[in-house]
Parts: structure tokens; C-alpha cells; sequence
């Protein structure tokens, strides 16, 4: 599999989302245990660490999906913590989680326009179609129709229509042929080339090597290592010593 090499992030700003301190939990069992990291704008970073070491959770957490939080997110000075899901999405965070969420009985266009959206600036369907030209040739298709990559596209035009400009997208090569996982791969370049703001979980250390400015290392809810792309390809030892693998 060969990829693009991931565009250099022009010198970034300020962070557009500061994470302090957060520990979260699921009913009495603490799954983050004060997490700390920062994502500037246009920057993508991945989130890596082995199975349950709180990557989803974190999404979840910035979210507002998991509520029992401590510490703070802010996501352009704002805090997060305390919002409904609503307000966060309102504010341009997506999150396309991992199971894709697309509603089956519905065609593919339908899954497009159902959601409302939340801010001015949603690519236009024409722009959407451009970006995912396989969506326009299974516009009429039903949802259970689609392939793994055609859902995981058909989860991601969703969230650039509804105009979100932060993105935070959970394993999205989870269970894609190769083929498929580099237009996904593609997708999200040409999206960062497009100034978006991106959070990615992945456990595919080769898709996250190649589109990623800096790397966050997640083990048991905590942050253990953050190393940016240059660092991670110096240092490949180090990171498959924390993947086990
Ligand atoms: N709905 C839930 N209820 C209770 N515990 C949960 C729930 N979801 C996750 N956990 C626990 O929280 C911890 C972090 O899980 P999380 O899913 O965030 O890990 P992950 O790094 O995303 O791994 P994976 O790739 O396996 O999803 C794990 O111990 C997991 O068992």
C-alpha cells in the first residue's frame, strides 16, 4: 500500500482545543484518568494506544457523550465540560464514531439530509458528491447496501454537511481492504489541505503515520507520550514498544 505523504501543517496557531486534566468515567469505573493534550488549528492528530486504553472514550468525552467528567475542554476558550451533545456540535465538532451510525433503511441521500445542519459553511451536496464520488453513485442506494468504505464515507460527508469544522473520527480503516482504506486515507488529506481540524483514533499505525502531524500515545486514560511526525518515524521502536507490538 503506498500513500500520499500528508501535506506539512503550515505553522499552527494557538490550540483550538485544550483537554486539562480529564478523567471520565462509565457509571463507577473511571476509564480516563487526567488527560492532557492540545490540537491547534488545521492540525491532525492521532490518538493511539492499545484496546481499551481510553481513545474512544476521550472522543466520547470531548463529545459530551460520556457525561461524568472532571477537568476541562476547551474548544476555542469555551468549556466543554458541562454541555449537551447538542451544544458541542453547534459549536462545529463532528464526531463520526466507529460503528458509523448510518440509518439503514434509508438511502444514501437520505442519510445526507436527514441530520440538520448545525453551522453556516456545510460543504453543498455538489461539493460533497465531488469529494466522495462514489456516494453520488449510490445516492438512491439504501444504507444496508453500502460497502465498509462506502458507510465509513457515507459517515464522514455527514458530518462536512452539517458544517463542522473540527472532526474527531473514531478507526475509521477499522475493517476496510487496503484499497479502500487509502481513498479513506486520501479523503481525510484533502480535508486537512482543506483547513479542517482533525482528531483521529486509529490502531492502524501505517494510515496514522501517513496522514498525521503529531501522534498522542493513550495508555490506561492517560497520556503517555506525544511525538510529532519526524519523532514517530526516528523512533518507530518506541511506539510499537507501547502497542505491544
Ligand atoms: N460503555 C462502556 N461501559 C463501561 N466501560 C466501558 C464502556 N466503553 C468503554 N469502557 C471501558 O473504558 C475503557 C476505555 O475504553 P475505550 O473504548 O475508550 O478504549 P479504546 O482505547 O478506544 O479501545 P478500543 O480500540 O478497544 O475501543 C476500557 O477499560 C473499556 O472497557
Amino acid at each position: 500500500m503506498s500513500f500520499e505523504k500528508a501535506p506539512t501543517t503550515a505553522m499552527q496557531s494557538g490550540a483550538v482545543l485544550r483537554v486539562e486534566n480529564l478523567s471520565a468515567w462509565y457509571a463507577e469505573s473511571k476509564a480516563l484518568h487526567g488527560m492532557n493534550f492540545d490540537v491547534r488549528e488545521g492540525e491532525l492528530l492521532t490518538l493511539i494506544g492499545r484496546n481499551g486504553a481510553g481513545k474512544t472514550t476521550t472522543l466520547r468525552s470531548i463529545m459530551g457523550i460520556v457525561r461524568k467528567r472532571t477537568g476541562s475542554i476547551k474548544f476555542k476558550g469555551d468549556e466543554l465540560i458541562g454541555r449537551r451533545v447538542y451544544e458541542v456540535a453547534r459549536k462545529g465538532v463532528g464526531y463520526c464514531p466507529e460503528e458509523r451510525a448510518i440509518f439503514s433503511s434509508l438511502s444514501v441521500r437520505e442519510n445526507l439530509t436527514l441530520p440538520p445542519v448545525l453551522q453556516k459553511g456545510g460543504m453543498s451536496d455538489e461539493e460533497l458528491f465531488k469529494t466522495f464520488p462514489n456516494l453520488l453513485r449510490r445516492a438512491g442506494s439504501q444504507g444496508t447496501k453500502l460497502s465498509g468504505g462506502e458507510q465509513q464515507m457515507l459517515a464522514i460527508a455527514r458530518i462536512l454537511r452539517n458544517g463542522s469544522r473540527f472532526l474527531l473520527l473514531d478507526e475509521p480503516s477499522e475493517g476496510l481492504a487496503p484499497v479502500v482504506v487509502k481513498e479513506i486515507a486520501e479523503i481525510i488529506l484533502r480535508l486537512k489541505t482543506q483547513g479542517f481540524t482533525i482528531i483521529l483514533v486509529e490502531q492502524n499505525l501505517r494510515f496514522a503515520r501517513r496522514v498525521a502531524d503529531r501522534h498522542v500515545i493513550v495508555e490506561h486514560g492517560k497520556v503517555v507520550d506525544i511525538l510529532n511526525a519526524a519523532e514517530l518515524e526516528a523512533d518507530m521502536d518506541r511506539v510499537q514498544t507501547y502497542l505491544g507490538v
